[in-house]
């Protein structure tokens, strides 16, 4: 079982809690000027990734309590319950084995006595032999035809890291077009089927329940579409693929379990982008570059098993974020990828960190009395600067921030690689030195503003700094480092709701909203007046039927 340790009754604690007092009042570009070795001790390298920490607000004291503080809460024992297939989603009593689905090592892996591994290799090969198929068009549709458009019909899950991956993979796609329904709104599937030819269209219906509201409702009108298109019920077998653990809820649905693609409940939604959800990825890019992803994933696996946790890449991210977001107050973590392939990648984590770890009970099912999960945000540099870098540099805030860029670009034209890194170094390095008012005056003077303007402007665009910021350089993302960086997010976020005593693995939230929409959607049926709810719900309901 995982350890249950209340995080803020350790030695740890306490003696972090003092540190901060001395930290709060440290400056970054002190001890920058105080220690030549600072970015040699506070960074890592792993294989094409390379990991800068040290511009964050801690020395050799922090680092050292932090990890005193992993080690307290049995860091290292919750690791091995996790790989060992132990049921830590313990309040829906299942195992947590993504890392399973890309357990290249073959090393066997138990479920309730059995090697799960077998299974796992015949999914993968299933989704080979289905990709190559398809992408050599030895798959043909109703009409002999083959096919040049897969559509993804899932949400949440199913959909984020099949849309982020092959978005962040583009510079490795074939010809096939990839599309992605998620939304129950009509518009998102009417808009994506708008130009589509039913002969040369595969559907592929991702849902790990199979019961999901939008994604039933998406796959039933791409059916209806199919058939209005000129398909018929014979034809749906090689038109719709289904990948879920729900052979059931996949035959009702009228798709041939030849067709369906197989995963298990021990694979979360948000962590299933590896398993037979990924189909859309293999798809696009091809399989082999599917199974590069898994490496790299696997490799990251196997970093985060056995290297020390002063060297461990998801341990020392994981251990920074709770270093600002328990004592320092901070409450968000932007992700900032200096890729423009790169545009969903902040988005995907918003799911697989705060579907996770936005908890408020501990595994006790006592409330907490401390900050867990933050919130995730960010979009791709140098765009952000032009939006919300203004609050990240001069606001009330202390946003810790993950900058992610590439050395090389998968379209290296002419000056902007340059321009877009140099945009990358300074931003940190802007965030970290800020800018003095000595400073600011010098600048004011140089450019000949008289002293009234000084006296008037220069309080305006002094920066604090002391920012604090991770560096995250990769060689080029390609599926392998991509693999080794979802895969060291997927570990600091496991990492975070250990320490914070938390299921990060079940997602009970998502549960209400969805049970009194079910109630909702019968009352929307009929135009009769409702009552049944507080008055402000009556009244956009009401308003809703007198205007449609
Ligand atoms: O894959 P499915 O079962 O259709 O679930 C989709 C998504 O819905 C949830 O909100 C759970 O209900 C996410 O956790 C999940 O990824």
């Amino acid at each position: 079982m995982l350890p249950n340790i209340n995080f803020t009754t350790t030695d740890a604690y306490k003696y972090l809690s003092d540190h901060y007092i001395d930290m709060a009042g440290a400056t970054m570009k002190d001890l920058f000027a105080s220690d030549n070795e600072r970015f040699k001790k506070f960074s890592i390298k792993f294989e094409d990734i390379l990991l800068d920490y040290s511009k964050n607000r801690i020395n050799d004291e922090t680092l050292a309590l932090l990890l005193q503080l992993a080690k307290e809460c049995s860091l290292n024992e919750a690791i091995a319950a996790m790989f060992n297939g132990e049921a830590i989603n313990a309040t829906e009593g299942r195992q947590v084995l993504h890392t399973a689905l890309r357990n290249q090592s073959n090393t066997p892996v138990y479920v309730d006595g059995k090697d799960v591994m077998p299974d796992v290799n015949s999914v993968l090969a299933h989704m080979k032999e289905f990709s190559d198929a398809v992408i050599s068009g030895s798959w043909k549709g109703y009409t002999g035809k083959a096919i040049t458009d897969v559509v993804n019909i899932g949400i949440g899950g199913s959909d984020l890291g099949p849309v982020m991956v092959t978005e962040a993979l583009k510079a490795y796609k074939n010809h096939l077009n990839l599309h992605f329904v998620s939304n129950v709104d009509g518009t998102h599937i009417a808009e994506t089927l708008k130009g589509l030819n039913a002969e040369t269209t595969l559907f592929l219906i991702a849902s790990k329940t199979f019961t999901t509201q939008e994604t039933m409702a998406n796959a039933h009108s791409a059916r209806e579409w199919f058939i209005t298109s000129g398909g018929n019920d014979d034809d749906v077998a090689k038109h719709f693929a289904a990948l879920s653990t729900n052979a059931d809820g996949v035959s009702k649905f009228g798709i041939d379990t030849k067709n369906m693609f197989e995963f298990w409940d021990w694979v979360g939604g948000r962590y299933s982008l590896w398993s037979a959800i990924g189909l859309s990825i293999s798809l696009g890019v091809g399989f082999d570059n599917f199974t590069e992803l898994l490496a790299g994933a696997h490799a990251m696996d196997n970093h985060f098993k056995t290297a020390e946790a002063h060297e461990n890449l998801p341990v020392i991210v994981a251990l920074l974020g709770i270093w600002y977001n328990n004592f320092f107050g901070a409450e968000t973590q932007a992700i900032l990828p200096y890729d423009q392939y790169m545009h969903r990648f902040a988005a995907y984590f918003q799911q697989g960190d705060m579907e996770s770890n936005g908890k408020y009970v501990d595994r006790n099912g006592e409330p907490v009395d401390y900050s867990t999960g933050p919130i995730i945000w960010g979009e791709p540099g140098t765009n952000g600067q032009h939006a919300f870098y203004q609050l990240i540099h001069q606001g009330t805030k202390l946003i810790p921030c993950d900058f992610i860029a590439p050395a090389q670009s998968h379209n290296p034209l002419g000056e902007h690689h340059n321009m877009l890194l140099s945009n990358f170094f300074a931003q940190t390095e802007a965030l970290m030195n800020g800018k003095t008012e000595d400073e600011v005056v010098a600048e004011l003077k140089a450019a000949g503003k008289s002293e009234e303007e000084i006296a008037k402007l220069a309080q305006f665009k002094v920066f604090e700094g002391n920012r604090p910021t991770n560096s995250i350089l990769v060689k080029k993302i390609t599926p392998r480092s991509l693999g080794s960086l979802l895969a060291m997010y997927e570990h600091k976020i496991f990492v975070q709701g250990i320490i914070w005593n938390i299921y990060s693995f079940d997602q009970w939230g998502v549960e209400l909203g969805k049970q009194l929409a079910g109630k909702i959607l019968p009352e929307l049926k009929n135009n009769d007046e409702v009552s049944s709810h507080d008055s402000s719900t009556n009244g956009l309901i009401n308003q809703y039927k007198a205007w449609r």
